[in-house]
C-alpha cells in the first residue's frame, strides 16, 4: 500500500524536509507519496489574501473559508469519501497519541490542513466533516504559531509505523507507548567506549547476563517513569 500525504499550508516549504532521511527513503521506495500545496494558489485577489478579521471581534486574524474550500475541491474532490482522513492540527484538538499514530498508519490517504494566524474559519472544519473523516489533533499543551510543525511530527510518528518502513519492525514493538507495552519510559542507553570522561557503562550491561540486564532495565524504567511521568503509573 502507498500512503498519499497532502499538506495544505501558506508555508508549503516546511514540507521540503520530508525528502530527507528515513522519510525520504519511504518516498523513494514507494511507501509514501508527498504533495505540498500553497493555499494562496486558491486565492484570486492581487494580494492572495487568506485571512480576515474575526467576526465578533478579538485579537488577530482568522483564515478565510473560501481558499480552503476551493483547495479541497481541487486536491481531494467534491464527492464525500470517508476513506480520506483530514487532519487539522489545532491547540484545541484531541491530544495526539501513539494509538492515533497506529490507527493512521493503516490509512491510504491523509490530508493535513495547516492553519496559521488565530486559526481557520470553523465552517471549513464543519464542511470537511460532511465529506471526509476529520481529526482535530493537538501535539500538546504549548503554543505553536501554526499547524506545520505539528503536521511534520504527526507524519513522522505515523509513517514510521507503516509496515516495511522500519528495517527492524521488532524494535517498534518494544518502544514506549507501543500497544501491549506497559506504559513505562525507556531505560538509559549506553554504547562504547565503556569508559568515557571518567564515567563507566553500568557493569551489569557488560556482564552478558541477560536476566540481570532485563531486571536492571526494568528497574530503571520504573524509577524514571515514577519520577517524570507519574501519570503513566496510574
Ligand atoms: N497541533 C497543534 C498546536 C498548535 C497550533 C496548531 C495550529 C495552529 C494554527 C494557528 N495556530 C496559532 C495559534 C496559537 C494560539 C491560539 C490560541 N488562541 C489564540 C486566541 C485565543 C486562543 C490559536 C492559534 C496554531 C497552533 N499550537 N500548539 C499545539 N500543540
Amino acid at each position: 500500500m502507498t500512503m498519499r500525504l497532502d499538506y495544505l499550508s501558506i508555508f508549503p516549504g516546511y514540507f521540503d524536509v520530508l525528502d530527507i532521511s528515513l522519510l525520504g527513503k519511504a518516498v523513494d521506495n514507494g511507501l509514501v507519496e508527498v504533495h505540498a500545496h500553497d493555499l494562496r494558489d486558491w486565492t484570486h485577489d492581487r494580494h492572495r489574501t487568506v485571512d480576515d478579521t474575526p467576526c465578533g471581534g478579538g485579537a488577530g486574524m482568522v483564515m478565510k473559508p473560501d481558499p480552503w474550500g476551493e483547495a479541497f475541491d481541487g486536491i481531494i474532490g467534491i464527492e464525500p469519501d470517508p476513506s480520506v482522513h483530514v487532519i487539522f492540527p489545532t491547540p484545541s484538538g484531541i491530544p495526539f497519541t501513539q494509538s492515533a499514530a497506529q490507527e493512521l498508519s493503516t490509512v491510504e490517504r491523509v490530508v493535513f490542513c495547516c492553519g496559521r494566524y488565530e486559526g481557520i474559519d470553523h465552517r471549513v472544519i464543519d464542511y470537511a466533516r460532511t465529506m471526509w473523516t476529520v481529526h482535530e489533533l493537538s501535539l500538546g499543551d504549548y503554543v505553536l504559531n501554526g499547524g506545520e510543525v505539528a503536521a511534520l511530527a504527526i507524519t513522522e510518528a505515523v509513517v514510521r509505523l507503516i509496515p516495511g518502513f522500519m528495517g527492524n519492525p521488532e524494535s517498534l514493538a518494544e518502544e514506549s507507548f507501543s500497544p501491549g507495552q506497559e506504559r513505562l519510559l525507556e531505560y538509559p542507553l549506553f554504547t562504547r567506549p565503556v569508559s568515557w570522561r571518567g564515567m563507566d557503562v553500568p557493569e551489569v550491561l557488560m556482564s552478558g547476563h541477560h536476566g540481570r540486564i532485563a531486571e536492571w532495565r526494568r528497574e530503571e524504567s520504573l524509577l524514571l517513569t515514577r519520577d517524570r511521568r507519574p501519570d503513566l503509573t496510574d
